[in-house]
């Protein structure tokens, strides 16, 4: 699962668990991104923080792990050159790629869209407040599966931070630390 994580939330959590029993994954390697081509509009958290966090929400879960992989390449991620430093890494591995529905609206504009498909199973995941009826994705390319709807996201914890709102239960209590800790978003 990959994603920017700033910062990671139980939207991500629920999600990443609930693909993880529906597919009978061994693992769910969450892949905390370079810099996101896509979200320029605003300045993205360092990698070393966002991976942190990542490790932090996700250290409980025997299930759960996080790749290095796109922090370590740096730069400009793309999920093309994620799969191929993944199946390096996993050569026998059966690989799944989860998105959720606001980024499965936009796959089609990601770099070399039409390699991505031959690379992984995608399974794309419902998320309040998007939905899917006019995307057009390349039949049978992608798994779509419901999961409990979480309307949390990302830049909402930013701003309720940036406002001084309490983001307790919206991400892991390590992570509430961690944001407190290092200062995070209280200009966002
Ligand atoms: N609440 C949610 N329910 C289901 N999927 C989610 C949810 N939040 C994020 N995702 C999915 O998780 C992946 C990583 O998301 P990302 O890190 O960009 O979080 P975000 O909440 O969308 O961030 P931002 O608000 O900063 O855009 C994406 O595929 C996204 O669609
Ligand atoms: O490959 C691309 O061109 C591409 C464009 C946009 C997003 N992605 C990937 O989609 C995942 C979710 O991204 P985001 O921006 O919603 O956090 C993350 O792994 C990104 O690297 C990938």
């Amino acid at each position: 699962m990959g994603g920017t994580f700033d910062p990671v939330h139980h939207g991500h959590l629920v999600a990443a668990s609930e693909v993880q029993a529906q597919f009978d994954l061994d693992e769910v390697i969450f892949v905390p991104t370079g810099q996101p081509w896509q979200k320029t509009d605003r300045k993205v958290s360092a990698p070393e923080d966002r991976y942190l966090m990542t490790v932090i929400a996700t250290a409980s879960n025997p299930h759960f792990s996080v790749s290095r992989v796109d922090v370590e390449r740096g730069g400009t991620t793309y999920t093309v050159d994620t799969l191929h430093d993944l199946r390096n890494a996993f050569p026998d591995a059966e690989l799944f790629f989860i998105t959720g529905a606001d980024a499965l609206q936009q796959i089609l504009s990601w770099r070399q869209a039409e390699e991505l498909f031959s690379l992984a199973h995608f399974v794309g995941v419902t998320r309040p407040g998007y939905n899917l009826d006019d995307t057009h994705l390349p039949n049978g390319s992608v798994s779509l599966i419901d999961v409990p709807a979480m309307a949390i996201s990302s830049t909402a914890c930013r701003e309720r931070v940036a406002s001084g709102l309490p983001v307790w239960y919206l991400v892991p209590d390590g992570v509430v630390q961690y944001i407190s800790k290092r200062d995070l978003y209280r200009n966002a």
